[in-house]
């Protein structure tokens, strides 16, 4: 939900930098992922303009915070990691490393499938879930190098078309994805309550708002995502820069290849760290702080060697429940309008990464 997210395929029309004649005979070839393994050159449809020199070394103090959950100054560490990055590391975390290695292996087997079996389980226009090309794709004129999965609630319907024969397997599947989701959900709201703790709120403040702001499905969406070796990575992109629409979102990366935009220093890579889960503030959980925790700019690089997997979990609020900066951080006053994830999506489904800035409170946008 992420921009991605949930952003529909539907808002073709929307599509900055390519013409209608060009979506209409692309109709087909726009929603379907490129069959990887068929190719040895990066097709001109791949190839960025831009290129991405590897990002600046970083030094320490630039790095992205690793946080022990078991810490003590947790919170504290949070709330810096949370006003200055956007983005950290936590360790200790109680999701079960046998699980969280088995769901690589299991987005693995999926990926590995034939191209024509993938193509069973494509997301259709109107669907958010199943197989298919990053959804924020539509805003690109050249294609990621990247295929992606997504889960909502269950993968049931989508793993009976990828492996109709084998109900082991798809049992196997899904029930390993289930445990991840609710896995994840446990571990956001126990993040979502130390963030909060974080931003000042007393216990009681907290016990008050979580039970509005927490997913109340313990299934929320689940994106697995694939990014293949790639014959030229320096001119290819794995996933466009973006901002995620969730609260939060908890991701899993089988090696390194996750930037985010850092002021003063540019693409920062935020490596794979043994046995830690990466937890990155989203567009919702801005305006909730009413701006103090920063929705991080992330994208996903490819490389030439070994086929990355990550999987991102999604964490957001009940789809018409209202989000807006919380009272007691809105002083002088609330920097964003009150919200639903439910319109965010919509918004940021036909603006992409402007839709904060089209949600500022008119009060402050007259200034
Ligand atoms: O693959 C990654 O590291 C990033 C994935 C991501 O940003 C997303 O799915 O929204
Ligand atoms: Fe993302």
């Amino acid at each position: 939900m992420p921009t991605s997210q949930y952003s529909s395929l539907k808002t073709n029309h929307h599509t900055k930098n390519t013409t209608k004649d060009d979506h209409n005979n692309n109709h087909q070839c726009s929603i379907i992922p490129l069959d990887f393994k068929s190719v040895s050159k990066l097709p001109e449809s791949h190839t960025w303009e831009l290129t991405h020199p590897n990002p600046l070394s970083t030094s320490e103090s630039e790095s992205i915070p690793v946080i022990n959950l078991s810490d003590p100054k947790a919170i504290s560490l949070m709330r810096h990691a949370c006003e200055n990055w956007g983005i950290f590391h936590v360790t200790h975390h109680g999701v079960p490393s046998n699980l969280l290695r088995e769901v690589e292996n299991q987005s693995r087997r999926l990926f590995s499938l034939p191209s024509d079996q993938k193509l069973l389980a494509i997301r259709s226009l109107d669907s958010l879930s199943g197989y298919g090309l990053p959804r924020m794709s539509t805003f690109f004129p050249k294609r990621m190098w990247s295929e992606g999965f997504t889960i909502i609630e269950s993968p049931l319907e989508h793993t009976r078309k990828l492996w109709p024969h084998d109900h082991h397997q798809r049992d196997h599947f899904c029930n390993v994805m289930e445990s991840c989701q609710k896995e994840m959900n446990r571990l956001a709201e126990h993040i979502m309550g130390l963030m909060f703790g974080s931003l000042g709120l007393t216990q009681q403040d907290t016990k008050n708002i979580k039970p509005k702001y927490g997913c109340q499905n313990s299934n929320g969406p689940l994106q697995l995502n694939s990014y293949p070796v790639c014959p030229d990575p320096t001119k290819a992109m794995g996933l466009a820069a973006h901002t995620d629409s969730s609260l939060l979102t908890l991701l899993l990366q089988s090696s390194t290849g996750l930037q985010v935009q850092k002021e003063g220093i540019g693409w920062v890579p935020v490596h794979a760290v043994e046995g830690a889960l990466v937890i990155n503030v989203g567009d919702l959980m801005q305006i909730l702080s009413n701006g103090r925790f920063k929705s991080v700019l992330h994208r996903a690089v490819v490389n030439k060697t070994h086929h990355r997997i990550s999987t991102a979990y999604f964490y957001g609020p009940p789809k018409d429940v209202k989000i807006e900066p919380l009272i007691q951080l809105s002083s002088p006053f609330p920097l964003y309008r009150p919200t639903t994830w439910k319109e965010y999506l919509g918004i940021k489904a036909n603006h992409f990464n402007k839709a904060l800035e089209l949600i500022r409170s008119d009060i402050t946008k007259a200034q």
